[in-house]
């Protein structure tokens, strides 16, 4: 009998977030449910302070949930150790390189380190991974390059690179628009769409782009102060959710276009 294949890379049952201190819980989002597809691009969107880092934060397990219950590949996060974690789920976070020293051949090597031996020595198969990941990113021609010669772009792609050389299903990336110009933002959120495309991992990131992960997500996640919601775009677009992501005073979420404008 065929084996039963299960498409779920990552479930979210019930899920409260927030920070948890002496003086009592501090609640930023509750009632959150979804459950993400193998090989999709999803976008996290949501006005500044919402509670997308806090989210991203719960579901990598740099952070403990309030309540609830999340699955990685159907298993329950909490019985998942680092190890098993690292060869499941890649992050590119925000904070700036402590590395920048390295080559990005080096720096994308680290990738690697949950497999490696205790020296961190590569075998060929290793290198073959890497070099993979470099001519996927398209960035072969930089390999030599120290990272502090780099453009905020290019180490963006640099970091890209690192996650898919650490081959997990997973990838999650905290906001890896920022800092980028408009023809950057559009490069690296098409990369990521191509990347889930042609290596079949489910990328995830949170960003403020949202007319572009209108355009380029299959799935998107989007956090409102009442509630949060995941979705295909254009059905997030026929059920109004976008009007409930800001003020109506200054911008206004035009449904033909599938974007936002300022109101005059
Ligand atoms: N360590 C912390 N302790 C308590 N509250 C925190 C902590 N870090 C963040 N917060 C609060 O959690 C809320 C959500 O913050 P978070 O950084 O998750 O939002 P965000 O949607 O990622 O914002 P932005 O788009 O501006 O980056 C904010 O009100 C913030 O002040």
């Amino acid at each position: 009998m065929a084996k039963e294949t299960s498409h779920s890379i990552l479930k979210v049952e019930e899920l409260s977030i927030g920070y948890k201190s002496k003086k009592g819980d501090t609640l930023i989002a509750s009632d959150i449910n979804f459950e993400l597809q193998k090989g999709q691009l999803i976008g996290l969107v949501g006005a500044n302070g919402i509670g997308k880092s806090t989210l991203l934060r719960t579901l990598i397990k740099v952070q403990p949930e309030l309540s609830g219950r999340l699955f990685l590949n159907q298993k329950d996060l909490k019985s998942t150790s680092i190890l098993e974690l690292a060869k499941q789920l890649s992050i590119v976070l925000t904070e700036p390189l402590s590395s920048k020293n390295l080559s990005v051949f080096e720096l994308v090597s680290l990738g690697r380190h949950p497999y490696t031996n205790w020296i961190g020595r590569l075998t060929e198969a290793d290198s073959a991974i890497i070099n993979k990941a470099l001519t996927l990113v398209n960035i072969t021609a930089l390999k030599d390059k120290k990272c502090y010669e780099l453009s905020d772009g290019q180490l963006q792609k640099v970091m890209i690179a690192r996650a898919l050389a650490q081959d997990t299903d997973l990838i999650v990336l905290d906001e890896p628009t920022s800092h980028l110009d408009m023809y950057h933002k559009a490069y690296i959120l098409k990369l990521l769409q191509k990347l889930t495309k042609e290596t079949g991992k489910t990328i995830l990131f949170s960003s403020h782009e949202i007319d572009l992960a209108i355009q380029l997500c299959d799935t998107m996640i989007v956090m409102t102060k009442d509630q949060v919601v995941c979705n295909q775009p254009c059905q997030l677009i026929s059920e109004g959710i976008f009007n409930a992501l800001f003020p109506k005073d200054l911008i206004v979420f035009d449904e033909k276009t599938g974007s936002f404008r300022v109101t005059k």
